[in-house]
This record gives C-alpha cells, sequence and structure tokens, in this order.
C-alpha cells in the first residue's frame, strides 16, 4: 500500500476573479506560498509534496495520520484568503492511491462549489514501503542549458519529462517535475529491468538521456533521501539506473 493526499484550494476558479480578476502576479505568489508551506508542514512528518497544478497539490504521506493532516489543514486555512479541502487513502500502487484520493474529494462536491470547505476525509489503514525514484537528464548544463535558449531547454526538459512521465505512468507509477532538469517519480516496487526500459522509451521518443537513483524505504523523505545518494552515484562513474 503507499498513501497520497491530495490537497486542493476550495472554490479557487471563482475567488481568482471575484469581484474582478486578480493580478496574476499576485495569484502566482499565494499559489508559491501555499506550496511552500505545505512541503515545510508535511515534510517535517518525513513526507514528500508535489505542486502538481498548485491549486491541486499531491502528496505521498506514508506514517501521516488524520490527525496531523488537520492540524496542517487548519493552520492553513486560518492563514491563507482562500481555504483548502484534502483527501488521504491508502492505495495499491501510487495510481491507485491517487485515483482514490481524487474520487474522495470529488465526493465531496466540485472543486467550485460555494458549499464545499476545508473537507478533510480521510481512508487509510496500514504502511509499507514506498519506492522514490530521482530522474536527471545527463549532462543538462553541459549540453543543454550552456548551448540553447532558456525557452528551447524549458521546452526539452518539458518534453522528456512528458515522455517519461507517461512511462511511468503506464508502470503505475506517478511522477512530477521538481525544478532544473529533474522528474521525481513515486512508484510500486519496480525493478532496474524497469527504470532501463523507461530510460529507453523516453530516449527513443525524444533524443534525451536520463539517469535515475531509485530508493526504497518506509517513509517518502528517506527513499526519496537514498534516491539522491543513488544518483549521486550515478554521477560519479556509476550506471544510468542505481538502486539503494
Ligand atoms: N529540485 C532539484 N533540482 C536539482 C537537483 N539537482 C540539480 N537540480 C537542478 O538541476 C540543474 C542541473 O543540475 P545537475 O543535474 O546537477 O547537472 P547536469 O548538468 O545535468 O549534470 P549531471 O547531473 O552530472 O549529468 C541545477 O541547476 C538545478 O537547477 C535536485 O536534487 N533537486
Amino acid at each position: 500500500m503507499v498513501r497520497a493526499t491530495l490537497i486542493q484550494i476550495d472554490n479557487y476558479g471563482p475567488w481568482t476573479v471575484t469581484p474582478e480578476p486578480r493580478r496574476e502576479t499576485d495569484l502566482q505568489a499565494l499559489q508559491a506560498r501555499l506550496y511552500a508551506d505545505l512541503c515545510a508542514s508535511f515534510g517535517a512528518h518525513d513526507a514528500v509534496v508535489f505542486f502538481s497544478r498548485f491549486d491541486n497539490v499531491v502528496a505521498f504521506t506514508e506514517g501521516v495520520g488524520t490527525d496531523a493532516h488537520r492540524s496542517v489543514q487548519r493552520s492553513i486555512n486560518n492563514r491563507y484568503p482562500v481555504t483548502v479541502s484534502m483527501a488521504v487513502a491508502d492505495g495499491a500502487s501510487p495510481r491507485d492511491a491517487v485515483g482514490r484520493v481524487s474520487s474522495l474529494i470529488q465526493d465531496e462536491g466540485s472543486a467550485q462549489d460555494a458549499d464545499r470547505v476545508a473537507r478533510l476525509v480521510s481512508d487509510i489503514d496500514g504502511g509499507s514501503d514506498v519506492q522514490v525514484g530521482h530522474f536527471d537528464i545527463e549532462e543538462a548544463t553541459e549540453r543543454y542549458v550552456d548551448e540553447i535558449d532558456a525557452y528551447g531547454c524549458q521546452l526539452l526538459v518539458g518534453r522528456a519529462g512528458l515522455a517519461l512521465m507517461e512511462s511511468m505512468w503506464e508502470r503505475d507509477a506517478v511522477s512530477f517535475f521538481v525544478g532544473g532538469d529533474n522528474y521525481i517519480t513515486v512508484a510500486p516496487s519496480l525493478d532496474k529491468d524497469d527504470y532501463a526500459e523507461v530510460i529507453g522509451e523516453v530516449e527513443e521518443e525524444t533524443d534525451v538521456e536520463l539517469k535515475v537513483g531509485v530508493g526504497e524505504s518506509r517513509t517518502p523523505a528517506d527513499a526519496g533521501m537514498q534516491a539522491k545518494h543513488c544518483l549521486e552515484r550515478s554521477r560519479n562513474g556509476g550506471g544510468r539506473v542505481e538502486f539503494y
């Protein structure tokens, strides 16, 4: 089982244009602050948090119970001009867990329903290890950042990332862009061959070479840290796929 949490801003679409459209930079600042707050709050519980679409934030929260979710939610809702609802559930795979939290929150009402305010729904039982892969583009700085223009670089990283996210999704894993040339995936227990296959598919489709470090542990934060160390091993002469 793997535990996911979906954090969704309540009735955000209408709020962004009420009483009239709000400045985009103010909305961006709010979204960035909310994401930073959620990272700090859930990070303190050894979870990992991805900005997803900013109005919907996805976290993997193995070991974080309903009460801890409630206190994070209460603090956010006391301090922001918008409220958030949350759903937390265990699933058979990261893909399944994200599906379950999405259904739970949808059952509470629409994302644009003025009556759906600060809900917290939870369907959790046991925990198990979680696998995290940290992907990185081979020599992104030398090949792209120092060679082509910034927007071309963004397109290339985005294209490779989309191919990666789709390949991993087919394997019941969910993957997110985290900055620079980095993507992090939360996966069911895949093996080295699975990752090698995914890297091969991305390269074939986009001509971009990836490498990955993979960790597996009780908490997403620990698994993520293992993955970073494995990625360092790959950077320092290891293979394109390095496991904990
Ligand atoms: N979010 C996040 N960003 C990172 C991380 N490591 C590197 N970056 C970003 O990715 C950019 C590229 O750094 P690297 O991936 O280390 O460099 P590279 O040129 O791809 O070189 P190699 O990794 O050795 O192939 C950096 O400028 C950062 O913006 C990380 O662990 N997390």
